[in-house]
């Protein structure tokens, strides 16, 4: 019998069975496939997750668990370093390939040397490009370097096109019999206190659902994606922590909206792509820069001089009491439900970075742990993108008025008035904990600082 020894498919953040050119390889190979997933906490360059990306990992690993049992297979779950690990499984199962999918930032060394040990054992190990539209290093300036503005990126991009079109998942995997660990036993759930009552009500993790979203954005909201602007009205997809997690794939994506469109949705669909570039650009910018949640992007930005910012202040902004309503709204919208409009994501950052001169390390922390699409590249990218330290960032003297920007993104209050109810009752505070014209100007007058020293 030809190819009795099975392939082992190890997932990492490609949580599904369509798209998954690992998964396909494997299948396509004959024989049985090992499809493990590895929860790793402790290989260098790993960076723990957060509490809400636990929570979803949790329930995306037991839908994917149901939909390859409903094909035949198993999912095996393990848990420790992965280069230990998967050797471990190789041994174990006597088997003749691994394929995986390729990462992007620094756990790509991990793979690399993973992928040499395997080989030189005469194992195969072969990678895939399959939850980026563009490999990080094939998109350059003529000169061979990464971009840092982002229109010009993304202008590369659309000129080489996309290669290759979705794969199907298989109709049938092969099993193999390994031992695997209880996913109940992982603890990724948060029990004591329970805290995850919103994330239930809100967050639908799964591949299926992850399509059904995309559907029922393409038929019902993308006409409107040109009011993505304004939180108190449904005009985004919802599809951040799908992406996260690999449940759908940027290409599956791109082809849906080159597919059968109505008119309205047509005229928003280069708009909406756009924006799934900017995930690409930041993937782009962690390839070459994988300290992006550590370092400044712009080393000019390290000589910032940052407030000593009393921590009940930062407090006050984490768990939405400034008495600034749309900083409240968004902070407990984000506590609540594990995400937060992108608008308010702005104005809420810009608020802790510049009125209140926290460093936008301890943001990107915050909404590293609260997140249900808190990712390795977006996350620093846009921290550093409000801080003016990132690529293509807003400039730092650029400072969000969330006065102004409530007045013009949130005009008759639908979004303040859901998530900030005692507004109305006349319970809310009359003063935020700082004064917003005075801490934009000492925002100015340290960015003034910075510049003066590094000049
Ligand atoms: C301070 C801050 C932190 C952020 N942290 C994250 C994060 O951890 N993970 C994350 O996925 N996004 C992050 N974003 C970007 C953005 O807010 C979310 O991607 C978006 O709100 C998700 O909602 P959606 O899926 O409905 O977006 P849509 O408008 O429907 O966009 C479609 C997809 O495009 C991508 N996208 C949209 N906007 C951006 C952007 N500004 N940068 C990069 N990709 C984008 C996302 O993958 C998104 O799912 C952050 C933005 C800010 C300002």
């Amino acid at each position: 019998m030809p190819n009795e020894r099975p392939s082992v498919v190890w997932l990492r953040d490609d949580l599904r069975l369509a798209d998954n050119p690992a998964l396909d390889a494997a299948v396509a190979r004959g024989g049985p496939v090992v499809v493990v997933y590895l929860l790793d906490e402790v290989s260098r360059g790993i960076r723990p997750l957060g509490g809400a990306v636990k929570w979803w990992l949790h329930h995306s690993l037991a839908s994917l668990g149901a939909d390859i049992a409903a094909r035949g297979g198993t999912l095996t779950l393990r848990r420790g370093d992965a280069a230990t690990e998967i050797a471990r499984i190789v041994a174990e199962t006597d088997a003749a390939a691994v394929f995986w999918n390729r990462r992007y930032g620094r756990a790509r060394d991990i793979d690399a040397a993973l992928k040499s040990s395997l080989r030189e054992a005469g194992v195969e190990a072969q990678s895939f490009r399959a939850n980026l539209l563009f490999e990080p290093w094939t998109v350059t300036t003529q000169e061979g370097n990464p971009y840092r503005v982002f229109t010009q990126f993304w202008k590369t991009c659309l000129e080489q096109g996309v290669a290759r079109d979705p794969l199907d998942a298989p109709d049938s995997i092969r099993p193999f019999d390994v031992r695997s660990d209880d996913l109940g036993d992982w603890g990724l759930l948060p029990t004591k206190p329970d805290w995850a009552g919103g994330l239930r009500e809100h967050c639908r993790p799964g591949e299926d659902n992850a399509h059904e979203r995309l559907e029922g954005f393409v038929d019902e909201v993308l006409e409107s994606y040109n009011r993505r602007d304004e939180p108190g009205f449904e005009a985004t997809s919802g599809l951040s922590p799908h992406l996260r997690f690999g449940e759908i794939s940027p290409l599956q994506i791109w082809h849906r909206l080159h597919g059968a469109l109505g008119a309205g949705a047509k005229a928003n669909a280069a708009g909406f792509l756009r924006e799934v570039g900017w995930r690409e650009f930041n993937w782009n910018i962690l390839y070459h820069f994988p300290e992006l949640h550590e370092r400044n992007y712009r080393s000019a930005f390290d000589a910032f001089p940052w407030a000593d910012t009393p921590e009940w202040e930062i407090d006050a902004w984490r768990h939405g009491t400034t008495g600034v309503p749309l900083v409240d709204a968004g902070m407990r919208e984000l506590w609540e439900t594990g995400t937060m409009h992108n608008r308010v994501r702005m104005v809420t950052a810009s608020f802790l970075i510049k009125n209140l001169l926290v460093d936008w390390r301890v943001g990107e922390a915050w909404f590293w742990d609260t997140l249900v699409d808190a990712d390795e590249a977006n996350n620093p990218a846009n921290w550093q993108w409000v801080a003016g330290s990132g690529a293509d960032a807003a400039p730092y003297f650029r400072v969000f008025n969330p006065v102004l920007q409530a007045q013009k993104f949130d005009k008759h209050g639908r979004y303040i008035r859901r998530w900030v109810p005692e507004l109305e009752a006349g319970e809310y505070p009359l003063e935020p904990i700082v004064d917003l014209a005075q801490s934009r100007r000492d925002a100015l007058a340290a960015y003034d600082t910075m510049k003066a020293s590094t000049s």
